[in-house]
């Protein structure tokens, strides 16, 4: 399969590298990363190894393939989809945190597919990536149900020795995963610890509040989630990443912008269609908002 990685940053270096041993793969890219791997080809390192050579490149538009896999973070999903029309790709698959998939849909006139990715990576320098963790690929189409064109999604990536479900449930599982980022990613990010400290702290009665609010708002938007379910993703996942610093945390450690508006931002948006009050997720996105705006990243 020819695949195009649209960011070339952690997640996608990493995905895209896996995928480079079997595929022809592109990775679009910024800075001195893109042009090391041109020359020398990329580590991966860490839960995975492997030395890979895919083309990359920090030309945006003018690609030819068969799926365009997005990982840029979501703030820059639009200006992607941008770059995508103007490329020649047969189908999208977003591997991002937070409502994207929407986004890519209302300006691309190809199937997009959702995804959610477990698999940790971090790019410790150019040509490198580490893979923190091996996790799963989860993908489907947007609305729910079969579909030939996940199925060959799916098996391209599990070809490539990448961890993969074809799901025909990605609604609920979007959902179910923006309710654990919604209460996990803002209150470790807010309060500056490791997932694991939710486990015995008052700070998770807020994180199930917030994924409770999410999966409330789900159900308005028509997707099966209960309360309970979405308080007991939070309870796992939390256990199952007790060590992790989430994305959110990394990205305020780093005074970088975060993915608030994708995920808790997101969350009000929606419920306002529905004239919903969602207090726990706009309280979490405006002091998020508040950090971002007092680090001067706006
Ligand atoms: N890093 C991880 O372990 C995981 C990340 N995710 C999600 O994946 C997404 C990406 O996350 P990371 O890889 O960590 O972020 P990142 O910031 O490391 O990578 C994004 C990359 O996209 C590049 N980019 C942005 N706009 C571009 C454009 N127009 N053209 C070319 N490149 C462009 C940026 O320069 C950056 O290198 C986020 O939504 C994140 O929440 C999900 C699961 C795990
Ligand atoms: C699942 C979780 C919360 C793991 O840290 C994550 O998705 C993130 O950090 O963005």
């Amino acid at each position: 399969m020819r695949i195009l990685v649209f960011g070339a940053g952690s997640l996608g270096t990493l995905v895209g590298g896996l995928l480079a041993s079997v595929h022809d793969v592109t990775l679009v890219g910024r800075g001195r990363h893109t042009s090391r791997v041109s020359k020398t080809g990329l580590d991966i390192v860490g839960a995975a190894s492997a030395h890979v050579s895919p083309a990359a490149t920090t030309t945006e538009t003018g690609h030819d393939a068969d799926l365009a896999l997005v990982t840029v973070k979501s703030f820059d999903t639009a200006a992607a989809a941008e770059a995508l029309a103007a490329c020649d790709v047969d189908a999208v698959l977003s591997l991002q945190n937070g409502l994207t998939e929407e986004v890519l849909d209302a300006r691309l006139d190809v199937p997009v597919l959702a995804g959610t990715a477990t698999y940790g990576a971090r790019l410790v320098g150019p040509g490198r990536v580490e893979c923190t963790g091996i996790g799963r690929v989860v993908l489907g189409t947007l609305d729910g149900g079969a579909s030939p064109l996940a199925e060959r999604v799916g098996k391209a990536f599990r070809d490539a020795d990448i961890r993969t479900l074809v799901a025909a449930d990605m609604p609920r599982r979007r959902w179910e995963k923006l309710a654990v980022n919604a209460g996990i990613n803002a209150v470790t990010a807010l309060a500056r610890v490791e997932n694991g400290a939710l486990a015995a702290d008052e700070a998770s009665d807020v994180a199930h509040r917030a994924a409770r609010e999410t999966a409330r708002i789900a159900r308005l938007e028509g997707v099966r989630l209960p309360n309970r379910v979405a308080r007991e993703a939070i309870d796992r996942v939390v256990k199952q990443t007790a060590a992790n610093r989430s994305s959110m945390l990394q990205d305020v450690d780093a005074k970088k912008r975060t993915e608030v508006d994708a995920i808790n931002g997101a969350v009000v948006d929606i419920a306002a269609e529905h004239d919903f009050e969602v207090p726990t997720n706009r309280t979490l996105a405006a002091l998020l908002r508040a950090w971002e705006r007092g680090e001067g990243l706006r």
